[in-house]
């Protein structure tokens, strides 16, 4: 490990590589081990010369970006964490277009754009995630989602090439996109928006906010909504049918306020989540024959 480290931190810089960096610091759920490697770029070229070098010396890598989708083991990840984040943020506005980086989050950018009286992405300013992370699930709330907005997406390829794509060619669909399946990393995004009304695009988030803040559980750690929307049901509601609101695995709790949600009531570590996660499944899936996939990521070594 010494050897990538060393050209890793000879390439970025001291400061943009970390050692055995606690992922609970990166992740909304706040828990995780420890990453043995945590690279924090800060341009394509970085992002290109970060993964040569992993690939060269056959390590491990593990993309992400706001973390609020990721359930880390306690036992962390081995090998590296490369966090397309603060770093990589810049947004530039040209009529009804925006270009941003992938590590921009979703609420500055839906700020920005009010700001600019472009309306399209009021829907996007309570995600938390990153438009890296938003693309590559095309993440999605009060009836928009990604797919929507966006026109193209400009990744790097594992071959290391760097590739414009068009939004149709990334088969956006209900969390889903091709990015994960090619191992594509999200360097930067063209969205259209519409010129629209400042304060009529600022009432509606402001709106949204409010819906967001009465019905979801925002002041408890958590990834969102664990589960995804199974076809024909809500997740939030085959929960709360089963009875399993409040339901808690040591410091895990399913939300009271919405059952679509495990949330963190301070000393949860991810096995308690997990365990939680699967007592869900089994219990809804016994109750109603509904199986329950997870939203959330699972990653790391277990
Ligand atoms: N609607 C809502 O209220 C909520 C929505 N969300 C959504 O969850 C998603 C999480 O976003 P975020 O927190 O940034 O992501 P995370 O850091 O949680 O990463 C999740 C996964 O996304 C992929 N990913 C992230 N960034 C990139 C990138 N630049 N290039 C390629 N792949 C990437 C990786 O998948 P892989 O390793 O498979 O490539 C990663 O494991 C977003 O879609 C977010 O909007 C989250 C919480 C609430
Ligand atoms: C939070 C996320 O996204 C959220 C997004 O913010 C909201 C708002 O549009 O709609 C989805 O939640 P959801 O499927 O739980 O939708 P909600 O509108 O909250 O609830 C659906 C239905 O279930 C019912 N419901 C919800 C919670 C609960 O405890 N009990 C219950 O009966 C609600 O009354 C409603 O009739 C997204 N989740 C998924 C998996 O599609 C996320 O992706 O992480």
């Amino acid at each position: 490990m010494d050897t990538v480290v060393e050209a890793l931190r000879l390439k970025l810089g001291e400061d943009a590589v970390a050692l055995a960096e606690p992922m609970s610091g990166h992740t909304t759920f706040r828990t995780g081990g420890p990453a043995d490697i945590f690279i924090m770029p800060k341009s394509l070229e970085e992002v290109k010369a970060s993964i040569e070098i992993l690939q060269k010396h056959q390590t491990p890598i593990l993309v992400i970006g706001n973390g609020s989708n990721l359930l880390v083991s306690d036992k962390g990840i081995r090998g590296a964490v490369v966090h397309i984040g603060g770093r990589m943020s810049e947004i530039a506005i040209d009529g009804e277009t925006i270009y941003a980086q992938g590590g921009v989050l979703l609420s500055t950018l839906s700020a920005k754009a009010a700001e600019n009286s472009l309306t399209g992405l009021e829907f996007a300013s309570g995600i938390p995630g990153s438009l890296g992370g938003a693309v590559t699930m095309n993440a999605g709330a009060y009836g928009g989602e990604m797919k929507d907005v966006l026109v193209s997406a400009e990744v790097l390829t594992k071959e290391l090439e760097v590739k414009s794509i068009i939004a149709e060619d990334l088969h956006l669909s209900y969390r889903h996109s091709i990015l994960p399946e090619e191992e594509y990393i999200l360097l930067n995004a063209t969205l259209r928006l519409k010129k629209g009304n400042i304060e009529e695009i600022k009432n509606r988030m402001k709106e949204l906010g409010e819906q967001r803040r009465e019905k979801q559980p925002l002041q408890f750690p958590s990834a969102g909504s664990t589960f995804k929307r199974p076809e024909g049901y809500f997740a939030g509601k085959l929960i709360q049918d089963a009875e399993l609101k409040g339901k808690s695995i040591g410091g895990a709790q399913v939300s009271e306020k919405h059952a679509g949600f495990v949330i963190n009531k301070g000393n949860a570590t991810t096995q308690d989540i997990l365990d939680l996660i699967s007592f869900c499944q089994q219990t809804v899936f016994e109750k109603f024959g509904v199986s329950l996939e997870t939203e959330v990521k699972i990653v790391g070594e277990f």
